[in-house]
């Protein structure tokens, strides 16, 4: 089960500073490419709907440029649905939005929203891609995403990373160990587990020991590191510390 743990490196926030300015650098498929050159095993982006980070164009250009799989982020609406059918990347995880959110706050709502997300999955998963819900690690959530034909669930690691940042310890330990749970119920239904969201390289080491766990997705964080250390040694050194609490 504990088998090689996959590192996918979200590049959303290069098109923060890209944005800032409006101008054309830095480039999210340049850095998509240094990841991949750095040993990265995926690239996640994130098309929000108010594309104020990555925009339709970055999306075309990963999917056309990289080699290793595109996990592409995106909320359950028909416009979404229309982008990743015309663009077919290796992967789509549904996320929640709420255009007021500084970042995603919590996990998707599934087992409350069944019927509509099913009717989101059945054509992406024919397409080919596959789908990756990503939802807190509440029982109800995973059992409604195996329900409704999810191949991946990511759980959110917000709320422990939050936890860790402020020094409530006991709480992270507590949300690690619902993660853990969870982790272990989806894949007893047969689920992919993933996680992601607030990742460091101090938060990393118990979550990437979660053996169910096959892929964390990470970006905010190896993004700012980038800044003092480059985008490829951030990678290394963040794949050294998940290795090493994988062995
Ligand atoms: C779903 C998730 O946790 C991230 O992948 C998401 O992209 C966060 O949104 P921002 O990148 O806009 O902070
Ligand atoms: N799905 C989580 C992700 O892609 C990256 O989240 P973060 O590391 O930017 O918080």
């Amino acid at each position: 089960m504990a088998g090689k743990l996959r590192l996918g490196v979200n590049i959303d926030h290069v098109a923060t500073v890209r944005n800032a300015r409006g101008s054309a650098w830095p480039d999210p498929l340049r850095a998509a490419l240094l990841a991949e050159a750095a040993g990265a095993d995926g690239i996640t982006a994130h098309l929000r709907e108010d594309r104020r980070h990555i925009r339709d164009a970055d999306m075309e250009a990963l999917r056309a440029g990289i080699e290793i799989p595109l996990n592409f982020e995106c909320a359950a609406t028909d416009e979404m649905a229309a982008i990743v059918l015309r663009l077919k990347p290796h992967a789509v995880c549904l996320v929640p939005e709420r255009r007021e959110e500084r970042t995603t706050e919590g996990g998707l709502d599934v087992a409350g929203d069944e019927n509509r997300l099913a009717h989101y999955i059945a054509p992406l998963r024919d397409a080919g891609c596959r789908v990756s819900m990503f939802i807190g690690h509440d029982a109800r959530q995973i059992e409604a995403s195996a329900r409704i034909g999810a191949a991946v669930v990511e759980l959110h690691t917000g709320h422990y990373s939050d936890l860790h940042a402020e020094g409530r310890l006991d709480e992270a330990e507590a949300e690690l160990a619902a993660l853990r749970k969870g982790a272990a119920l989806a894949h007893s239904l047969g689920l992919e587990v993933h996680a992601g969201h607030g990742l460091t390289f101090e938060n990393v080491a118990p979550v990437a020991a979660i053996p169910e766990v096959m892929e964390l997705n990470i970006g905010h964080f190896l993004i700012g590191e980038a800044i003092y250390l480059g985008l490829g040694p951030a990678i290394e050194e963040m794949r050294r510390r998940m290795d090493a609490a994988r062995a």
